[in-house]
C-alpha cells in the first residue's frame, strides 16, 4: 500500500515564508513610506483576497460580486455591536462572517448553475442590489450614506485584564495574526481534496462531473468560503477604522479585489495581499507628488496596465512560475524526450499488468445471465433529425459488447444518452434493474457508469497521477464531501489505486508528467484509465483505438481484455477486425434506428449489416 505524500517541513514553506514577511514587513517596509495604517489595510485587503483567491484563482469562478459580503459582514458586525446587541466585538465578528456566508450560500446557490459571463453577471448584479439595499431600505441600520460610526475596537482578555487592541502597531499585530491563522487554512483547502477537485473545475469542469463530482456543489462551497473570509474582513474593517464606510459595499470595492488579485497573482494565495500593498502604497504615494493633482488616478491606472501586460501571471504568479520552471526544467525535458521518442519510434502501449494482478475493482463482475444495462427504446432528437430513433438492446453482465455503424449512424449520442450526459427525447437506461436516467452524469458516474471518450477529456496541465487522483477520488468519497483539512493525497486507497491503475496502463514512469506532455497514445490510455478509476460496473469505450498504430491497437485490445476480466464493457469502435476479436455480443445502428443486435458470428454473417454497413467486407469469410 502506498504511503501518503504529502508532509514534511519542505511542505511548509509557504507559512514560514508568511510568518517571516509578517514579522518583517513593520520593520522594513517603513523606509518604503509605508505606514502602520497603511500595512494593516493591506493585511485587511490581504484576508479579503484570500477567500477570492479560492473563488477566482483556484476554481476559475470570476466574480464582480464580492463587496456583498464584504459590506453584509462590516455591517453586522458594526450593527449588532453600535446598537448594543452584543459587546464583544469577537462574537459580532463571527456573526457578521457566519451572516456573510449565509448570504453567500444563497447568491452562490443562483449563481454556480450559470458558467463563464452568465456567472460574473449574477455575482455582478447581485453585488448592485446589496448596494442598493444597503443605503436605501436598510439605511436605518446601516446608516445610508453616512455608514455606522462609533464601532468599537477588540478586547483582549477579560474583567480587569482587559486590554484594548488600539489603533497603530497592535491591531497590526492582531490583523497579522488572523491573516496568518486565514493563510494557513486558505493553504490546506488549496492542498485538500476539494483544493484539488476545484482546480480540476477549472481545468476540465464537464470532465469533473463526468467522473461523478457534484460540481454546482463544490462551487457553491467555494462560494461560501469567499463569501466567509469577505465577511470577517469586511467586520474587522468597522473595528479597524472604528467607523464602518458604505463604500465596502460598492462596485470600485468588487473592482479593486480583482484587479488587486489579478496584479498580484491570481491563484497563489498571497497574490491578493501584495497586490493591495502596490496598489495602496502607489495611491497614497502618487497623491503626494506636487503638481499630479487629479491626474494621480490616471497614472495609477497606466501603472496597473503596464503590470497586467507585462506580469501577465501577476507579480507572485510570474516568481512562483518562474521558480518552478527552473526546479522542473530538467525533468519536463526528459519528458518531453520521452515523448518524442514514442511519437518518432511509435513505441507501443505495452500493458506491464498480468491477469493474476487484481484490478482495484470493489466488485468484480460475473459472467452470468444478469443483465448489466439495458437501453430501453431511447431516442434523441435534434430539431427534425432523429440521431438515435428508439434504441433497445441488453449488455450482459460481465461481456465485452459493442456498438457498431457508419459514421453519424448515432453512436456516440447514444453513449452520452447512456451515462446520462445528454438526455433522451424519449426512453430510459436501467443499470442493473435501476433506473439512471434523469439524474445527471455525476450520479451515473456514482451509480457505476464511467465513459472513456472518443476525443481525450484529460486535465492538461495535471501530472498523470492527479489526473487520476480526481477520478479516484470521486468513488472514495462520493459525489460531495467537505473534507477540506485532509490534503489531497493522504488517502492510501486512492494512493493504491491509483499506483494500480498506472501500472496497468504501463504510465508509472510517467507519473508525474503533465497529461499534455504525454504522447498520443499515452494520453488515450491515461482517458480508459481516468474512466477505470471511478471503479466502474459498466465502462463505456468511445473509439480507444482511434488514432493508434497498430501495436498499440494490439496492445490495447489486450488491455481492455484484461479490464474485461472485472467489469463489463460496452464499446464504439470502427476498428472491425479489432471488434470481431473482442466482442461476444454486437449493437449494429444505421442511420439513428437499430439494425441488427446479435452474437459476432450472427452479425459477420447478417446480409443486411454486410449490405448497409460491412459494404461486404466480411462477407468472404464464413459466418
Ligand atoms: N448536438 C448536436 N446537435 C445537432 N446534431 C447532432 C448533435 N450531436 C450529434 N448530432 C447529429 O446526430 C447524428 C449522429 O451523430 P453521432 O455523433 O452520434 O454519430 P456517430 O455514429 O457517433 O458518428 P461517428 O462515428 O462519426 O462518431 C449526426 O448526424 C450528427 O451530426
Amino acid at each position: 500500500m502506498s504511503k501518503p505524500r504529502s508532509g514534511g517541513l519542505r511542505s511548509q514553506l509557504p507559512e514560514l515564508a508568511i510568518l517571516i514577511t509578517l514579522v518583517a514587513a513593520p520593520i522594513v517596509l517603513p523606509h518604503l513610506g509605508f505606514s502602520v495604517d497603511l500595512l494593516t489595510r493591506v493585511l485587511n485587503w490581504g484576508l479579503f483576497g484570500l477567500g477570492f483567491d479560492i473563488l477566482f484563482g483556484l476554481a476559475g469562478l470570476l466574480s464582480f460580486g464580492q463587496a456583498a459580503f464584504y459590506g453584509v459582514g462590516g455591517f453586522v458586525t458594526a450593527y449588532l455591536l453600535v446598537s448594543g446587541a452584543l459587546t464583544s466585538v469577537w462574537l459580532a465578528l463571527v456573526a457578521g462572517t457566519i451572516a456573510a456566508g449565509a448570504f453567500g450560500l444563497v447568491v452562490g446557490w443562483l449563481a454556480v448553475r450559470r458558467i463563464g459571463i452568465y456567472f460574473t453577471m449574477i455575482t455582478l448584479a447581485f453585488g448592485q442590489m446589496a448596494y442598493f439595499i444597503e443605503n436605501s431600505p436598510l439605511s436605518h441600520y446601516t446608516g445610508g450614506e453616512n455608514g455606522i460610526p462609533g464601532v468599537p475596537v477588540p478586547v483582549l482578555g477579560f474583567g480587569a485584564h482587559a486590554i484594548r487592541v488600539s489603533a497603530g502597531w497592535p491591531m497590526y499585530v492582531l490583523f497579522a495574526l488572523i491573516f496568518f491563522g486565514a493563510y494557513v487554512l486558505a493553504r490546506r483547502i488549496v492542498r485538500s481534496p476539494v483544493g484539488a477537485i476545484l482546480l480540476a473545475i477549472k481545468e476540465n469542469t464537464a470532465r469533473v462531473a463526468m467522473l461523478g463530482h457534484n460540481v454546482p456543489a463544490y462551487k457553491l462551497t467555494a462560494f461560501v468560503i469567499a463569501a466567509l473570509y469577505a465577511g470577517l474582513a469586511g467586520g474587522l474593517l468597522g473595528s479597524f477604522q472604528s467607523y464602518m464606510p458604505p463604500d465596502a459595499f460598492s462596485l470600485e470595492t468588487s473592482g479593486q479585489l480583482v484587479v488587486q488579485t489579478i496584479v498580484g497573482g491570481a491563484n497563489t494565495l498571497i497574490g491578493p495581499l501584495v497586490g493591495a500593498a502596490v496598489w495602496l502604497w502607489l495611491r497614497d504615494n502618487l497623491q503626494l507628488i506636487p503638481g499630479l493633482t487629479t491626474l494621480w488616478k490616471l497614472v495609477l491606472g497606466i501603472a496597473f496596465i503596464v503590470l497586467v501586460v507585462g506580469l501577465r501571471r501577476g507579480i507572485c504568479g510570474e516568481i512562483i512560475h518562474w521558480w518552478t520552471e527552473r526546479q522542473m526544467l530538467g525533468a519536463r525535458r526528459a519528458a518531453e524526450a520521452v515523448t518524442e521518442a514514442i511519437e518518432a519510434n511509435g513505441t507501443a502501449a505495452k500493458p506491464s499488468r498480468t491477469h493474476d494482478a487484481a484490478l482495484p475493482l470493489p466488485s468484480p463482475a460475473t459472467r452470468d445471465s444478469a443483465i448489466a444495462l439495458e437501453a430501453c427504446a431511447l431516442a434523441r432528437h435534434y430539431g427534425g433529425l432523429k440521431a438515435v430513433d428508439g434504441v433497445s438492446f441488453k449488455v450482459r453482465c460481465g461481456s465485452i459488447h459493442a456498438v457498431i455503424g457508419p459514421n453519424g449512424a448515432g453512436k456516440s449520442t447514444l453513449f452520452k444518452m447512456l451515462l446520462d450526459e445528454v438526455s433522451p427525447t424519449s426512453g430510459h437506461v436501467l443499470l442493473f434493474g435501476s433506473q439512471v436516467t434523469g439524474y445527471g452524469v455525476s450520479r451515473a458516474a456514482q451509480f457505476g457508469i464511467a465513459k472513456s471518450n472518443q476525443l481525450n477529456q484529460l486535465f492538461p496541465n495535471l501530472p498523470v497521477r492527479k489526473n487520476l487522483r480526481i477520478a479516484a477520488l470521486a468513488r472514495q468519497r462520493g459525489p460531495l464531501r467537505i473534507d477540506i483539512l485532509r490534503t489531497a493525497d493522504s488517502l492510501p486507497e486512492v494512493e493504491a489505486q491509483i499506483d494500480a491503475i498506472m501500472a496497468l496502463l504501463d504510465l508509472t514512469a510517467r507519473a508525474d508528467t503533465p497529461a499534455h506532455i504525454l504522447a498520443y497514445g499515452e494520453k488515450r490510455r491515461l482517458e480508459i484509465g481516468m474512466a477505470l478509476a471511478t471503479s466502474p460496473k459498466v465502462l463505456l469505450l468511445d473509439e480507444p483505438l482511434a488514432g493508434m498504430s497498430p501495436s498499440e491497437r494490439a496492445a490495447t485490445c489486450a488491455l481492455i481484455r484484461d479490464i474485461a476480466q472485472t467489469c463489463t464493457i460496452l464499446i464504439v469502435e470502427h476498428d472491425l477486425d479489432a471488434i470481431f476479436g473482442l466482442a461476444e455480443r454486437i449493437t449494429v445502428l444505421y442511420e439513428g434506428r437499430l439494425l441488427a443486435d446479435g452474437s459476432a458470428d450472427e452479425i459477420r454473417g447478417n446480409q443486411q449489416v454486410q449490405n448497409a454497413y460491412l459494404g461486404g467486407l466480411h462477407a468472404h469469410e464464413p459466418a
